[in-house]
């Protein structure tokens, strides 16, 4: 019988561990003690001189009694007391531990017979720190409460391979996306694009409960990290904003499959006509303004190549894609134009590490996707190239890296689809030319599994679908399988995340951003040229 009285009373712990698996720890503790799904545990073993830590998965009542049904008879209690052979068994998942030369390690061994279990002290975060990067997003959770000290930031390094943000409406995620922007901002490590249509990101407004929320722009400290592209004038006023223009060159013909529906034979147009400049494209159609009696052999004008690709289609078809290419033109006016385009500007900032928001505020959900599948082709296209290996100045040969969000992404990387090659060449070619995406989801199990299998970094809200939870747990590189239950009971603001160089699924309270940048503010901005500078007098 396993007696819960310590045998050295000096001991800070009378519980020890009584587990037999090097996956799945077990110790007891008495009935009326109080212990919650998340609390972080530390296990010290003397024997082998490893501290472990762990996280608490089940909470199980139990008892010394051979007789199995003790607790359903009358008046238990009076026979037995509850006295110390009626317990908890408190089941825990294991973090990792940490040895001699302090470094923290994936859990690979298994705690001496009866090691000490405690609450870890302030000194043990420490350990816990150590496998942390630099875009910080909220702080750990520990059960019911918070560990303070132990912030949660991701690994800059690993954001080329794709990360996915997957909550249900309502559970935090536009605040998550901005506590990330504004850590990108301070660290500025990599290159952050975001195309916002909501016109949210920038100047706040009201969040999904209707409380008013502030924008990035509000973390003053760090402006020198972001830049703006706005097609809104009086924003682009008052908050000293660039203006946002593509010019007709920067559209290609396939962009026309994210925004319309077409038939087979449409799409061929679209693909004879993926060759040329798309200010030839435009030109062609708006020059010609009937097609329906389109006579390649009588073309006069300017676009003879044009002309002569389209000769053998049908006279019902290509007055279709000429609909088309003139819809998107004036529906897209307020930033396509024939000449001047600010992809230069936009890539050069991204390439000094800031966060891009593209700002199309009442811009249609078609015009999001169409800026955002350009501004995609072309980083993908200048990645693929030579220019990435640069530093703006070109020659350090030091590869730059963007990461790419892409919102509600089940639209664009959902099974199937020509329609969105592009941003399915980048999940699954990006990370070579450093390049990355950040899908940003409500419906996980939507998402084509070929991507999903692609992200290394997970960040799990709230999610009621059990369709969602399941898919989210056959793709993460980290077993998600028995958080479930934690998934599930996430509030708004909370995450379980499961990233590379974190050893284990981090349960995360993502810090609310009006607070954080408050925090930040008043920390002082790391800038790239300070780097390898002595700052101190
Ligand atoms: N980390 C957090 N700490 C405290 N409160 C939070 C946190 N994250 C979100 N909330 C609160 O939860 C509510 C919803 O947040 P948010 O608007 O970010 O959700 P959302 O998932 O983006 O919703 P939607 O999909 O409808 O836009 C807000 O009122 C916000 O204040």
């Amino acid at each position: 019988m396993t007696s819960l009285i310590d045998i050295n009373l000096n001991d800070t712990s009378k519980y020890r561990l009584i587990g037999d698996r090097v996956l799945s720890y077990r110790f007891a503790v008495p009935h009326d003690e109080e212990f919650y799904i998340g609390d972080i545990l530390k296990i010290t073993d003397t024997v082998k001189g490893l501290v472990f830590f762990a996280k608490v998965s089940d909470l199980i009542h139990d008892s010394n009694f051979s007789d199995p049904r003790w607790d359903t008879r009358p008046h238990t209690e009076h026979f037995y007391g509850l006295g110390e052979d009626v317990y908890i068994l408190v089941e825990a998942l294991p973090l990792g531990y940490v040895g001699d030369d302090e470094r923290f390690r994936k859990p690979r061994t298994i705690p001496a017979k009866f090691a000490r279990v405690e609450r870890p002290s302030a000194e043990d975060f420490h350990f816990l720190r150590q496998v942390m990067g630099e875009i910080e997003v909220g702080v750990m959770k520990s059960g019911q409460g918070v560990l303070q000290d132990v912030k949660v930031s991701l690994h800059a390094a690993v954001m080329r391979q794709h990360m996915g943000v997957f909550a249900t409406t309502g559970m935090g995620k536009s605040n998550f996306m901005k506590v990330f922007c504004a850590s990108c901002m301070a660290a500025r490590q990599f290159g952050l694009l975001i195309v916002d249509p909501h016109g949210e990101y920038v100047a706040g407004g009201r969040s999904s409960s209707g409380l008013p929320t502030k924008g990035l722009v509000h973390y003053q400290a760090g402006r020198e990290g972001l830049a703006v592209f706005t097609i809104d004038e009086s924003r682009r006023k008052k908050y000293g904003l660039n203006r946002l223009w593509l010019e007709y060159d920067d559209f290609r013909s396939p962009d026309l499959l994210l925004l319309y529906e077409h038939s087979d034979a449409q799409r061929d147009v679209i693909e004879k006509l993926e060759k040329y400049p798309g200010s030839d494209v435009i030109g062609f159609f708006e020059e010609n303004e009937d097609l329906s009696d389109f006579d390649a052999n009588a073309y006069t004008g300017e676009y003879r190549d044009i002309a002569w690709d389209l000769r053998n289609f049908s006279t019902k078809t290509l007055p279709v894609v000429q609909r088309h290419v003139e819809s998107m033109v004036s529906r897209n006016r307020s930033f396509l134009r024939s000449k001047g385009s600010s992809i230069p500007e936009i890539i050069k900032a991204l390439h000094e590490n800031k966060v891009v928001l593209i700002d199309i505020p009442r811009m249609s959900e078609q015009s999001e996707l169409f800026v955002l599948s350009i501004l995609t082709r072309e980083i993908m296209r200048r990645h693929q190239g030579e220019d990435a290996m640069c530093g703006s100045g070109g020659g350090s040969g030091e590869q730059k890296q963007v990461l790419i969000a892409i919102e509600e992404a089940q639209r664009v990387l959902g099974s199937g689809g020509q329609s969105t090659r592009i941003f399915r060449e980048c999940a699954m070619e990006g990370r070579k030319f450093g390049v990355g995406i950040c899908v940003v989801t409500q419906q996980p199990k939507n998402i084509d599994a070929r991507v999903l299998a692609q992200l290394n970094t997970f960040v799990v809200m709230g999610l009621s679908d059990r369709g969602d939870r399941d898919t989210i747990a056959s793709s993460a590189k980290q077993d998600l399988s028995r958080l479930d239950t934690e998934i599930q009971t996430l509030e708004p603001g909370e995450a379980v995340i499961s990233t590379l160089r974190i050893p284990f699924p981090v349960s995360t309270r993502i810090h609310l951003f009006e607070e954080y940048i408050d925090e930040l503010g008043r920390k002082p901005v790391r800038r790239p040229i300070d780097d390898g500078l002595d700052t101190s007098f």
